[in-house]
């Protein structure tokens, strides 16, 4: 196998009496899109901002093509192209003119009209920089991150803040970068992001790494596969609904909540648990079956009840699932 693109092991970084990082060890192969996920406060910033080389670990070691981000800084600048939250411009500035002076950073660098049209900014090449959309703030900010023509991208925030529309066709373009053959780092507090773009994911909480895997894999960790739930028609007791699920195979888990029963686990489930409540005498015409999703993975791998959305920023629209 070839050299990772990032070894980060055993991180840590405390601010004063915060420890931002505890424990953070990861690695991410070239070519992926990699996920950093966690909710806000959980230390990811911190955590990118020492592969990038802009803090000094505590303790730990990172090496990033193969070099150390804050010794070998001068060489990653050409190879590590980096979008941190928030990034700010000069209002006045037109996109074409940042575009063009950030190319003047590096000696290889992209093409900004190629740029303007993979980021689908051609037409706005000469709006100043206050006059842009959220969205395509951001996608500038992705563009300037590029212009050195990076192995490497590393994506903090990526689309908080946008509008659906806006965060998806942002999604489009972490997806074109890929295809571009540029390894992904992306920092997201989106359930949906991470499930959508990413090939693997870290998932961060109190700054330890709780799980890493594919999406799918962090769903069947923390639950196996499935969510079922069936209402009863006419009134049955949670005792008689609960006492029909004893020893039914593949059932993991089972409660019953406004009259519905919600049995989690696997195999062949639907079936077990219905002929199970059939022999039980309850008839049902109203049942659901989902999977686990990406959320509820997230919070029984890392002890972090759903009510942590209040946390989340209030640009974020409530439709997305955010941790
Ligand atoms: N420069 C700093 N000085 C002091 N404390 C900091 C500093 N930067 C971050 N912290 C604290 O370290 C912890 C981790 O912050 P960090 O920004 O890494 O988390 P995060 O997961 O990226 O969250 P967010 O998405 O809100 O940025 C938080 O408690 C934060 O308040």
């Amino acid at each position: 196998m070839s050299t990772p693109v990032v070894q980060a092991e055993r991180l840590r970084k405390a601010y004063g009496s915060t420890v931002a990082v505890a424990d953070v060890s990861l690695t991410v192969e070239r070519g992926e899109i990699y996920g950093i996920l966690g909710r806000n406060g959980a230390g990811k910033t911190t955590t990118v901002e020492m592969l990038a080389g802009l803090r000094t670990p505590d303790a730990g070691t990172v090496r990033v093509l193969g070099l150390d981000p804050t010794r070998d800084a001068t060489a990653l600048h050409e190879r590590v192209g980096l979008q941190l939250q928030e990034s700010a411009l000069p209002d006045r500035l037109r996109v074409r003119e940042a575009l063009d002076l950030y190319a003047s950073f590096y000696a290889r660098p992209a093409d900004p009209a190629d740029l303007l049209d993979l980021l689908g900014l051609t037409a706005k090449a000469g709006t100043a920089f206050k006059d842009l959309s959220g969205g395509q703030k951001q996608r500038l900010s992705v563009a300037l991150a590029l212009v050195g023509r990076p192995e490497v991208a590393i994506l903090d925030e990526l689309t908080t803040g946008l509008d659906p529309h806006a965060r998806r066709e942002t999604w489009a373009v972490v997806e074109a970068i890929r295809s571009a053959g540029v390894t992904i780092v992306l920092v997201t507090h989106l359930m949906e992001e991470a499930e959508r773009l990413c090939d693997r994911i870290a998932l961060i909480a109190s700054g330890r790494v709780s799980a890493v895997g594919t999406p799918e894999q962090i769903v069947a960790l923390a639950h196996g596969e499935q969510v079922l739930r069936v209402r009863p028609d006419g009134a049955v007791t949670d005792d008689v609904l609960l006492g029909a699920l004893a020893g039914v195979p593949g059932v993991r888990d089972a409660s019953v909540d406004d009259r519905t029963l919600v049995v989690r686990g696997g195999g062949t489930l639907v079936q077990d648990v219905l002929v199970a409540l059939d022999r039980h005498g309850v008839r049902t015409s109203d049942v659901r079956l989902d999977r686990a999703s990406l959320e509820d993975a997230f919070v029984s791998l890392t002890g972090d009840g759903p009510g942590t959305a209040a946390d989340a920023r209030p640009s974020v629209p409530a439709s997305a699932s955010e941790v």
